[in-house]
């Protein structure tokens, strides 16, 4: 799914309007109609009484015209005008006129007056700011703001929650409304899937605002969401005459005294994703480990006892993990260093290697093009220094992408691949995944699907959807709490069953 900036969305918005000479009223009051209808086959009459908060901007024009829908079915209504300024747009006004029809006066809200009383069994939306915020409110509109978020009534936020930023993180944290459900216009926005600002909503759902599908479908984004419907068309479907050899030999480089299980659970995951053949290349210590936990890997040593510190093998991988469980030892740095100067596979960096290549950044130079880094936070930071929030962390891990022509996958509860300034959004995986060994089946999978000549932006995208999916997969019966890396390994096999399952919608989302 498409995720569009804040200004492909006016340009959408102009585009409908020229293209189909209507008004932009009239496309306020389709959206309108929309979240109308989205509260009605909800609440059919309910009395429950509705607070509607509207900034002064078409934000608040829409929040307008749904009060008015709904007095008109005969609702529970209470509309406020937040009067942040005096800046009112041409179809808040009109709908500000028109609500009148009703013989209802919205109350202006303004600096030093009371705040609405409200219970918290009633419903708030939320139509102050929408995509048009674009500087710190004012003192009391985020009192307003604290104080709609005491209330503990249930928050449906129009297109954003307000205070939310279109490309940036707030100034303040307690200025943005904390909504229980998002209904969004067409699409979501980027801001959903960051952690600084993802927090601020439990649920989101897309509403098709009827926008033209012409310039949705043709326009370009920065960013996508990634679901099964996305993913489906990367999947490469197995031959009937293919041998062990078609599908690519593994290697798999890491290990480290005390730390064998990263190597075992990325061989393990690396052969459920379908390689045709598994080498794991470790130090002696983890000889026996290897050969019993994973029959169906073979395995080289290195003549160290308890870390490596001569990568030299002599078969052929089609791809290479490299770093998992495999420590910082000057020995090691210096084998992969000379590793490096002669290495042409691609390779899947994980742990332990990106940990030196931080601090020995001439390295990433000898890293072959189209190689996958896969850094969760911290390991991140030490490769692009710090950031200021997290849309600023984008930027400078594009930047970094680009600068060394590799795939960034920045892991996290929406791991966001980046490559050639795209930005890949996964939209599985759960809380119960932030475990032990969870990168390391992350590695051996990406390792296995590039020896499986799934091209490396496809095998990343591929690859972290069907990790987030195998988690979710092997949630039930088990709970976040119980969730271990060997679950996830072991529902590999039903995350690729699931994919030729029912398609999921691709408008309407919950947030995990
Ligand atoms: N037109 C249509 O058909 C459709 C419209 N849609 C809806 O329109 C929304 C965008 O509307 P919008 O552009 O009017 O911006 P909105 O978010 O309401 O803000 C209002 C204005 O406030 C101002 N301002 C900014 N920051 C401020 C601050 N801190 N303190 C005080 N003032 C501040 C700033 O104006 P400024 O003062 O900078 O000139 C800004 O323009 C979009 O999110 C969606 O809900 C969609 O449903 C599709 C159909
Ligand atoms: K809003």
């Amino acid at each position: 799914m498409k995720i569009y900036s804040a200004a492909q969305i006016y340009e959408a918005i102009n585009t409908t309007i020229e293209k189909n000479q209507i008004t932009s009223n009239d496309l306020m009051e389709f959206a309108g109609t929309q979240v109308f209808n989205w509260f009605h086959t909800r609440m059919q009459g309910a009395q429950v009484p509705i607070h509607i908060y509207c900034g002064i901007g078409n934000n608040g024009g829409l929040g307008l015209v749904l009060g008015r829908q709904l007095l008109h079915h005969g609702y529970n209504v209470h509309v406020y005008v937040v009067n942040f300024s005096d800046k009112r747009t041409k179809d808040f006004l009109i709908n500000y006129d028109r609500i009148k029809e009703f013989k209802i006066w919205p109350r202006l809200l303004s600096s030093g007056e009371e705040f609405p009383k409200m219970a918290k069994e009633d419903i708030i939306v939320d139509a102050i700011f929408g995509i048009g915020l674009n500087r710190e409110t004012s003192d009391w509109v985020k009192d307003l703001i604290k104080y709609i978020n005491a209330s503990e009534a249930y928050t449906v936020s129009l297109d954003v929650p307000s205070g939310l930023y279109p490309n940036h993180a707030p100034e303040d944290k307690e200025a943005v409304i904390e909504s229980n459900y998002t209904l969004t216009g067409q699409a979501p926005k980027l801001s959903f899937f960051l952690p600084e600002t993802g927090v601020y909503m439990q649920q989101w759902e897309a509403i098709d605002v009827g926008l033209d599908q012409e310039y949705l479908q043709k326009t370009d984004t920065e960013v996508q969401l990634i679901d099964k419907f996305e993913v489906l068309p990367l999947y490469i479907p197995r031959e009937k005459y293919a041998h062990k050899g078609t599908y690519g030999h593994s290697l798999i480089v890491g290990g480290s005294y005390g730390k064998m299980g990263a190597v075992t659970l990325a061989s393990s995951a690396c052969l459920r994703v379908g390689t045709g053949l598994i080498t794991a290349y470790i130090p002696e210590c983890g000889y026996a480990i290897l050969q019993t936990s994973l029959p169906e890997a073979m395995v080289i040593c290195d003549e160290r006892e308890k870390h490596i510190a001569k990568i030299q093998y002599d078969i052929e991988p089609k791809a290479i993990g490299m770093g998992v469980g495999m420590g910082t030892d000057a020995a090691t740095v210096k084998a992969l260093k000379a590793f490096l100067k002669t290495n042409k596979n691609r390779l899947i960096v994980d742990a332990d290697a990106l940990n030196i290549f931080a601090t020995n950044k001439t390295m990433l130079k000898s890293v072959p093009k189209g190689s996958i880094l896969t850094p969760h936070p911290k390991e991140l930071e030490r490769l692009i220094g710090e950031w200021t929030d997290d849309f600023d962390k984008l930027e400078k891990a594009k930047a970094f992408a680009k600068k060394y022509d590799v795939i960034l996958i920045i892991k996290g509860a929406h791991t966001i691949t980046i490559y050639d300034n795209h930005l890949y959004i996964n939209n599985t995986g759960n809380p119960g995944m932030a475990t032990a060994g969870s990168g390391d089946v992350l590695t051996g999978m990406l390792t296995g699907l590039v020896s499986q000549e799934y091209d490396p932006i496809k095998a990343a995208i591929f690859g972290v959807y069907l990790h987030g999916k195998a988690g979710d997969l092997a949630l039930s019966g088990l709970g976040y709490q119980a969730l271990t890396a060997s679950d996830i390994v072991a529902h590999i096999g039903a995350a690729y069953l699931d994919l030729f399952k029912e398609p999921e919608k691709p408008s309407a989302e919950a947030k995990k």
